[in-house]
């Protein structure tokens, strides 16, 4: 499932990103592509490491650390040092699907990519082309989102990034191993969860219905997670 996630950051902050990226060191995206890859993308990255990415990725980890839809959404264990593209010129990337296990730079950790995220940082009339369509089963999904809105998708599937025909598309994007492997367990989970929200608004906090499926979703959770 494709999940749109709206302000994960504010529009002030996406300012400030904007003006740190505008004279960042990007590099030719290449250096990171694998074999199969290095056939279909073009664009450019800030390298892993750099202090740069380091500094705007911790303020990501930290947003995404608070916001509730996201916790409920990817049940996160652990996720991959956000990184950062941008495609201008026709740059593109095509067809692929990510590596299902990725060493974090630097470090023994590794990340199992249960689910991707793009996080837009440029307004989607900035330029033209950029959407990224992603394959699932009921077709393909294209998400061309608000400068601080973030899509999430299961890692397992087909995507691509369309040309950038005009303008530049900046973005930043990360892998994430779930408590919960299974997609649709995570689902599951989630649509339970969304539910108990909007309920909590509606009845007391202490109705049984409530309290009960509150009870369904953490038992629910205790079976399936892996912390
Ligand atoms: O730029 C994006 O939205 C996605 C990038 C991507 O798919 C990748 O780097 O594997
Ligand atoms: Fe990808």
């Amino acid at each position: 499932m494709l999940i749109p996630i709206e302000g994960v950051l504010s529009k002030d902050e996406v300012r400030q990103f904007r003006e740190q990226l505008a004279a960042a060191p990007w590099e030719d995206g290449l250096k990171t592509a694998g074999t199969l890859a290095r056939a279909v993308k073009r664009n450019q990255q800030l390298a892993d490491g750099s202090p740069l990415a380091v500094e705007l990725g911790n303020r990501i980890l930290r947003k995404l650390g608070n916001n509730p839809l996201f916790i409920s959404a990817a049940l996160p264990s652990r996720i991959y040092p956000p990184k950062f593209n941008r495609y201008a010129d026709g740059g593109t990337y095509g067809a692929h699907v990510d590596s299902a296990v990725m060493q974090v730079p630097g470090s023994s950790v590794s990340v199992r990519s249960d689910l991707s995220a793009t996080l837009f940082l440029a307004e989607p009339d900035e330029y033209d082309g950029g959407e990224l369509e992603i394959e699932g089963p009921f077709g393909i999904q294209a998400a061309k989102l608000e400068a601080g809105d973030m899509v999430l998708y299961p890692s397992s599937s087909l995507h691509r990034v369309m040309p950038v025909t005009r303008g530049a598309r900046i973005a930043s994007f990360m892998w994430i191993q779930s408590m919960v492997q299974n997609d649709s367990s995570r689902t599951l989970l989630f649509d339970l969860d969304q539910a108990i929200q909007g309920m909590s608004g509606v009845v007391p906090p202490d109705d049984e219905r409530l309290l009960k499926l509150t009870a369904v979703y953490h038992n629910l959770l205790r079976q399936w997670a892996q912390p």
